[in-house]
């Protein structure tokens, strides 16, 4: 269907999935405050991909938390699809958080003692669904990682480089609208680090998420299609690639 206004102004866009607005965020520690965030403005389009760089201690994670709705910024607003998302009541917010953000963290909070499969059917198990649809997804994400072969394996039995792509399995079972990757190879070696940048890659082509990445690594930024970096408080545009 032709949507009328945007044939009248072609340069309106959709909605983007997420707008910040003047995000400002700091901590208090021992007598002093320190100002992270200062007023940070962004918009993140639907199936785009985006790398964070910045040096050490700049607030990379901070901004990952505020996206991912685990932290409230001190100021400013967070639209997702145009809503905001802070003036949800904090079951709402769970919910919203649940069905539309996944994550995947260095240190990726996998249950150790459960299984690959296990641990990828249970966000959809906490959302409710049935077992049998929880373990047909869980298990075709895991076949699409590559571990086919490592589905009834405990955790503590896989190597780190599983272990990322059980992590990112189970963040993409509920089919997110925004993935958040926080250093997701950081403790990864150059080969387990390359399969898991290229499976970001692809499986951003293939679900359309929008993805955005917290990293150091420069091999993985090249990557992402946008590159940004966080500095004194403030985003700075990298330039994009198509
Ligand atoms: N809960 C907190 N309480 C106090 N200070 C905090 C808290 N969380 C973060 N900070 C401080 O805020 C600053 C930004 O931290 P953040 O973890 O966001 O940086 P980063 O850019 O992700 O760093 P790195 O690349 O080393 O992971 C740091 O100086 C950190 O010490």
């Amino acid at each position: 269907m032709v949507d009328e206004n945007a044939k009248r102004h072609p340069f309106i866009h959709e909605t983007p999935l997420v707008q910040g607005c003047n995000i400002h965020k700091g901590f208090n520690t021992d007598n002093r405050r320190i100002e992270v965030l200062t007023g940070l403005n962004f918009i993140l389009q639907q199936g785009e991909t985006v790398a964070v760089t910045g040096p050490s201690g700049i607030g990379k994670s901070t901004l990952l938390h505020i996206l991912g709705t685990l932290d409230r910024p001190d100021h400013g607003t967070l639209l997702f699809n145009g809503e905001n998302v802070f003036r949800f009541n904090s079951d709402r917010l769970a919910a919203f958080r649940n069905a539309s953000i996944g994550f995947v963290f260095q240190f990726h909070h996998l249950l150790a003692e459960f299984s690959a499969l296990e641990n990828a059917m249970m966000p959809l198990l906490i959302n409710g669904r049935p077992r049998g649809e929880a373990e047909e997804t869980a298990r075709k994400l895991l076949v699409r990682v590559g571990l086919d072969n490592r589905l009834t394996h405990r955790v503590n039995q896989l190597s780190g480089g599983e272990q990322q792509r059980v992590a990112l399995a189970r963040a993409l079972v509920l089919s997110p609208a925004l993935l958040l990757a926080d250093e997701p190879t950081g403790n990864l070696d150059k080969k387990n680090s390359e399969h898991v940048h290229e499976l970001l890659y692809e499986l951003n082509r293939e679900l359309g998420m929008t993805l955005v990445v917290v990293t150091h690594s420069t091999a993985l930024a090249a990557y992402m299609r946008r590159r940004v970096t966080l500095s004194e408080g403030r985003l700075m545009e990298e330039g994009k690639q198509e």
